[in-house]
């Protein structure tokens, strides 16, 4: 349990400028990638603004999420995340405690992931977060605008671990073996007003670090996201319209060999208005083994950690944070 402390009001996190990402030019492609080094090095946090992401896109995908979370409860219990072997669908008020030893969190959500074939192995071996998606019927348009919005976001993925590629003196297509069959989940959240009362030490999100490679987070305008930076002090994450909040995931730390950080975050809507939100969370290939990258180790620095597959950090971590609920028996 990481016990609840106010965050201090004077530090904000970095904003990047990402249009340069985009430029056929490679030393302006290497500057964005210099100040992302730097980012990740430290916080691990940082908003990104000219992302290529339209923002009626963006604005689509708020309005259809209002929308879902009004249906009523009996229309978002029939999509339970417990009837979908791969753990998508509906999870319920309180399903999830992301800091593992605090009461659950105050949150509702809905997350779908990658399109793939019925018949493809990693379906049919039941694989987590493969295949399965549940998608209401009561809600004609939402799947087709969640699945663009889903593209969009995904292809900024690609593009920021290009830079981050290049950020860590690799290719810029390194990681591209990896994202080709992800684990990409895309989240939808309602955070209701913090109660007046609650348990002890009980918010909209606990304490966590992001178990995939990076996240990309679309926010409201009511804020509540808390950061925890290098120096251990809890900094507000307040929305920036037109952004996304962009943070290093437990994998990528691990990859980098602890050179990119992984940090703590944690919601509180202290606001009397409910609050919404979009995590993209890009995760990597089931399969692909995370073994120190090479740009990372060297005789001073040697590995530490031992290889583990995607696959099996992530379903160690969903088994913590959701206990038996969050996946089909
Ligand atoms: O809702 C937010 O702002 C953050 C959500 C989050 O940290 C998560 O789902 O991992
Ligand atoms: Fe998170």
């Amino acid at each position: 349990m990481i016990l609840y402390a106010p965050p201090k009001t004077a530090s904000r996190l970095p904003v990047i400028d990402f249009a340069d990402a985009f430029s056929p030019d490679k030393a302006k492609r290497e500057a964005v990638a210099w100040e992302i080094h730097k980012i990740s090095r430290d916080v691990g946090f940082f908003y990104l603004v000219n992302h290529g992401v339209r923002q009626q896109l963006v604005d689509g995908q708020f309005d259809w999420t209002r929308r879902f979370f009004s249906l009523p409860p009996a229309s978002k219990a029939a999509l339970d995340m417990s009837h979908s072997p791969s753990g998508y669908g509906y999870e319920r008020m309180g399903a999830q405690a992301l800091d593992v030893d605090s009461p659950a969190d105050l949150k509702e959500g809905f997350q779908f992931g990658f399109d793939i074939a019925a018949d493809h192995p990693y379906v049919q071996q039941g694989s987590l977060r493969y295949g399965h998606n549940l998608w209401p019927q009561d809600l004609p348009g939402f799947r087709e605008h969640a699945q663009r919005y889903y593209d969009a976001l995904r292809q900024l993925s690609h593009r920021l671990l290009s830079v981050i590629a290049l950020s860590l003196h690799l290719e810029e297509d390194f990681f591209e073996p990896a994202l080709r069959t992800p684990i990409a989940t895309q989240r939808l959240l309602h955070y209701p007003p913090q109660p007046a009362k609650t348990a002890h030490n009980q918010i909209g999100a606990g304490a966590h670090t992001d178990w995939g490679l990076i996240t990309i987070l679309a926010q409201d305008d009511i804020g509540g996201l808390e950061v925890c930076n290098a120096d251990g002090d809890w900094v507000r994450a307040a929305p920036i319209h037109g952004s996304f909040v962009v943070n290093i995931g437990d994998l990528l730390q691990r990859w980098s060999n602890d050179l990119y950080h992984s940090n703590p975050h944690r919601v509180l809507n202290d606001k009397p208005l409910p609050r919404y939100s979009l995590p993209f969370f890009q995760d990597g290939d089931q399969a692909q083994i995370i073994e120190c990258l090479p740009t990372c180790c060297s005789a001073e620095r040697p590995a530490r950690y031992a290889p583990c597959s995607i696959g099996d950090y992530l379903a160690a971590k969903v088994r913590e944070t959701f206990g038996a609920a969050g996946v089909a028996a």
